[in-house]
């Protein structure tokens, strides 16, 4: 089976867990975009939900297919987040954003009562750290900003490149906030709350892509079937 196949299954399971009335956060990601194909379709048989997109492009997505969205003004409190993921641990840490959504991702599933991540069994590892963490940071004082970040990676024990990420055209990289990202080669985190915590602390680094305590079930599609790390509810 294929890896897009995998995503797809994933995302279906995901799909079955949406109850009628729901307001659902909507992730990012090729995985993410297969669970709001399937969403569609659901809607498209009578159920009723309501979608904050975590995106501009999941927003067309779902626009185009007819998935009734809100935003976080208006509702302000989710029931789901389903996302994607680059990473993750056997604790349902995680390593996102290499989409770029990753600010907007963690502030809907930080709104939702739940998170769900749907992936591949590939994005499941022993060590966060081998995909390069996205680092969104603003373009004012960038040279400090990217000091103290090099600071605190190297206080959390980790070490590695920055790299400034980069559009295929070669223009700087923005965010759908109109931000930049760094992407940190660490290899290892050895340990992601205080990695995040020192992060947390650096004012010109908007958000890291270090979910902790926000997942609260991964749906792995593997080869031979769907696992489950956590409790799907
Ligand atoms: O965090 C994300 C976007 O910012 C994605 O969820 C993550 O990159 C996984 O994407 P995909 O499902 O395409 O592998």
């Amino acid at each position: 089976m294929s890896l897009d196949a995998l995503k797809r299954e994933a995302a279906a399971r995901a799909v079955a867990l949406v109850q009628p009335g729901m307001r659902l956060g909507l992730g990012t990601g090729s995985t993410a975009k297969h669970f709001v194909d399937l969403l569609a379709e659901r809607v498209r048989d009578g159920l009723s939900v309501v979608g904050v997109p975590t995106s501009e492009a999941t927003r067309a997505q779902a626009e185009s297919l007819g998935v009734p969205l809100t935003t976080l003004e208006e509702t302000p409190e989710l029931d789901l987040t389903v996302d994607g993921a680059d990473e993750v641990d056997e604790r349902l840490r995680l390593i996102k954003g290499g989409g770029g959504a990753h600010l907007r991702e963690k502030i809907v599933a930080t709104a939702s009562r739940r998170m769900i991540v749907i992936a591949d069994e590939t994005k499941r590892v022993a060590t966060l750290g081998r995909f390069p963490l996205p680092l969104e940071v603003v373009t004012f004082g960038l040279g400090a900003t990217r000091l103290a970040i090099e600071n605190a990676v190297a206080a959390s024990g980790c070490s590695g490149a920055l790299t400034m990420r980069k559009r295929p055209d070669g223009a700087s990289y923005l965010t759908d906030s109109g931000n930049l990202i760094l992407d940190a080669a660490l290899g290892r985190i050895p340990d992601p709350e205080d990695l995040a915590c020192r992060l947390n602390a650096i004012p010109g680094l908007v958000e890291h892509g270090l979910f902790i305590d926000l997942a609260d079930a991964a749906i792995l599609a593997t080869a031979s079937g769907i696992q489950v790390i956590g409790d799907l509810g």
